[in-house]
């Protein structure tokens, strides 16, 4: 490797509708892409485990197509996946995670296919695959696992990635350490957490897979469960059927026909009165979970952040905005930095600056 470069990471990163593969030198994004895969394409599969050799194709071939070479990486990194719940920060992927995300116990993801092609990259190249800060990070608190039915305790799944990046980074805004402060967190993207950040951690967070919460572009969030129950029961649906209500055709989807926030708003623009009122009965909602987070903290909070792609929506965020601004002052970071936080966790780990936990 030239000049004063440390370190090449491969960074990995699935998505139900994409595949993202990035490559940095050691903070530096030297190149990303973002493949998308339009639901024709993936409707072809039956699950997502059929997906592996195609995606694995598709990493590889366009790291191969702009001139990366296989044997240059130092180090993959790749968003975690479904395993049981552990701590946040830095994990070396190994086959017992591995075999975790693949008993499908502890949650479906598109991510759980992606830790299966880096880990396998990984052996091929023999190179470590680093996960940082994955969707099970578990930091709740004893009161919040209580579900009301003994045998579902409370999970935490979320976008702990971005979550955790943004709040450390308003931290950082605000000349303050990210253990010092008290904020609540709202990632709004195709799946919608909202998170009580609680001195540096997050004791309590809506299973933004299927569990809880706000309904989000393609999920359904917090149902009436009694007639979700006689709805499996009606002998009109199967399991898969069910499982697709929820998470999938849920939220935008099942009222709307359409998981994309953009398309929602084209329709708002163009007059269309029920589409006004689904979204704005989603920013209802996560104005809602705001507030329920805060009686979790109670009522100590330094900062709302809305972040995630649907932060990006000043119809959505000024409608959360009227709502919650009451609470504290609201800080809005669009996006997600998902990539850079995985190369971040990386490099942590590759210059000796944090140790891996164990798994
Ligand atoms: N500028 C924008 N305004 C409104 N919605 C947006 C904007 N950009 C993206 N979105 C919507 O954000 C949603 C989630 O996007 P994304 O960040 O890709 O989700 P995730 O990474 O959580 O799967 C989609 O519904 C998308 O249409
Ligand atoms: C449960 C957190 C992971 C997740 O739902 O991610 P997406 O919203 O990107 O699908």
């Amino acid at each position: 490797m030239g000049g004063n470069m440390a370190y090449r990471c491969m960074i990995i990163n699935l998505g139900s509708t994409s595949t993202k593969v990035a490559v940095y030198d050691d903070l530096n994004e030297v190149f990303r892409e973002s493949i998308a895969h339009s639901q024709e394409e993936l409707s072809e599969f039956d699950s997502i485990w059929d997906q592996q050799i195609f995606r694995k194709n598709k990493i590889v071939k366009t790291l191969e197509h702009n001139g990366y070479k296989m044997s240059e990486f130092d180090a993959i990194s790749c968003r975690g996946g479904n395993t049981k719940p552990i701590p946040g920060g830095i994990y070396i992927l190994n086959q017992e995670m591995i075999e975790d995300m693949k008993s499908e116990k502890y949650g479906v993801h598109p991510t759980n296919v992606g830790n299966v092609i880096a880990y396998n990259l990984g052996l091929e190249l023999n190179i470590p695959v680093i996960v940082a800060d994955p969707p099970v990070t578990d930091e709740l608190c004893d009161l919040a696992r209580f579900s009301g039915i003994k045998e579902i305790p409370r999970m935490s799944s979320f976008h702990a990635l971005n979550q955790k990046r943004t709040a450390k980074k308003i931290a950082n805004d605000l000349g303050k350490y990210y253990s010092e402060l008290n904020l609540i967190v709202a990632h709004l993207g195709g799946g919608i957490s909202i998170a009580a950040h609680e001195k540096g951690l997050v004791i309590d967070v809506n299973n933004a897979l299927d569990g809880d919460g706000p309904f989000s572009p393609e999920r359904a969030g917090t149902v009436p469960v009694g007639d979700v129950i006689r709805m499996c029961y009606s002998g009109a649906f199967t399991l898969d059927q069910m499982i697709k209500k929820v998470r999938g055709n849920g939220g935008l989807m099942s009222y709307l026909g359409t998981n994309s926030g953009l398309e929602v708003e084209k329709r708002i623009k163009n007059g269309d009165v029920y589409a006004q009122k689904v979204y704005e009965a989603m920013a209802y909602h996560i104005s809602k979970e705001i507030g329920a987070t805060c009686a979790v903290m109670s009522g100590k909070v330094d900062g709302i952040v809305l972040t995630g792609s649907l932060a990006y929506s000043e119809m959505l965020t000024a409608w959360i905005k009227e709502r919650t601004e009451f609470i504290a002052p609201i800080y809005i970071l669009a996006g997600e930095n998902e990539m850079l936080s995985l190369a971040e966790g990386a490099m942590r780990y590759l210059s000796g600056e944090e140790e891996a936990k164990s798994y």
